[in-house]
């Protein structure tokens, strides 16, 4: 047993907090005598990061804050949203040791006018700055305008309240997490938007040696979750792809099967490469790995040299 204090590290934003505190309830659920402590880790305190990482995206700077506060014993665990992990560049004393049992995937239409996307007028004005749902939503409607939307979800619906935009695109485990839903107006369907890896799952991170925390993280860990997710990232991993790619990925079960969906999309939407695989999760790198081949050779490496 774990007998320290188990510190876990969080960004501080008010969806990282709530995710953090639901690993620390799951843990308390199987380990009641557990002692842990947030850490949340401020913007500011990256500022060293920030210019060692330059390179790095926004999300890209808070996930390495969080790995190097368990590099250097500031914390033992690290909560992240799956998605937003980059798929390579993790620093090779860390895993990912467990997934939670994933939410919903999928991405939500929310707007304060509009019930579904198909009732969205001509020319309609949507927020996102996802490459991957630009690229399926102009696919599915090329006379919709899309325009960039910044910042946590918060700031995104106070956007949406303000009138600049139509209707937005976020995700909807996020909008569950922060007690949102009532505000989603439709879930879309995989058929229309394919979501990003990962999407609606929380991560654990902590260190490769770590023994002990490692066993009790396995006792939270969602084994078909786990698996799923792995689906997608090594899918994701092949295609040399970026957290700025248009793609999408998706992996479920089926009968004890796995069934791996990806789709490579241009910006403008005019093309979407989409396959799936179906296999044994025991295979679930050949399979990431010939979905890939069968998407690059059928026009997705075209489509992700021009990007
Ligand atoms: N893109 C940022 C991001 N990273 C994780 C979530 C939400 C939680 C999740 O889907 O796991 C979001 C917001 C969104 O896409 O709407």
């Amino acid at each position: 047993m774990f007998k320290q204090i188990l510190k876990i590290a969080t960004r501080n934003s008010p969806l990282a907090l709530i995710q953090a505190r639901y690993v620390q309830q799951k843990l308390y659920s199987i380990y009641p005598f557990l002692r842990t402590e947030l850490i949340p880790i401020q913007t500011h305190e990256t500022s060293t990061i920030i210019n060692k990482w330059k390179h790095y995206s926004s999300k890209g700077i808070f996930i390495k804050a969080l790995e190097i506060a368990l590099l250097e014993y500031k914390a033992d665990i690290a909560i992240h949203s799956v998605k937003d992990i980059p798929i390579i560049n993790m620093s090779k004393n860390l895993q990912l040791s467990a997934i939670l049992k994933r939410g919903n995937p999928l991405d939500a239409l929310i707007s304060n006018v509009y019930n579904k996307l198909s009732e969205l007028p001509k020319n309609a004005l949507i927020g996102t700055s996802s490459l991957r749902r630009k690229s399926q939503l102009l696919n599915y409607r090329n006379d919709f305008i899309i325009k960039p939307i910044y910042g946590n979800i918060e700031t995104r619906l106070k956007k949406l309240d303000e009138g600049k935009y139509d209707a937005i695109i976020l995700s909807t485990e996020g909008m569950k997490r922060l007690k949102l839903q009532k505000r989603i107006k439709e879930i879309i369907p995989l058929e229309i938007s394919l979501p990003s890896c990962g999407q609606g799952a929380i991560g654990i991170q902590s260190r490769k040696k770590d023994q002990k925390i490692n066993a009790l993280l396995k006792q939270i860990n969602d084994k078909n979750s786990f698996l799923r997710v792995q689906a997608e990232r090594f899918l994701c991993l092949y295609l040399n792809a970026s957290c700025h790619s248009p793609i999408g990925s998706y992996a479920t079960f089926k009968d004890n099967q796995i069934i791996l969906m990806g789709l490579v999309g241009t910006i403008d939407g005019k093309t979407i490469i989409r396959r799936q695989k179906l296999g044994n999760h025991i295979d679930i790198k050949k399979i990431s790995f010939d979905l890939a081949k069968e998407l690059l050779q059928n026009g997705a490496k075209n489509i992700l040299h021009a990007i």
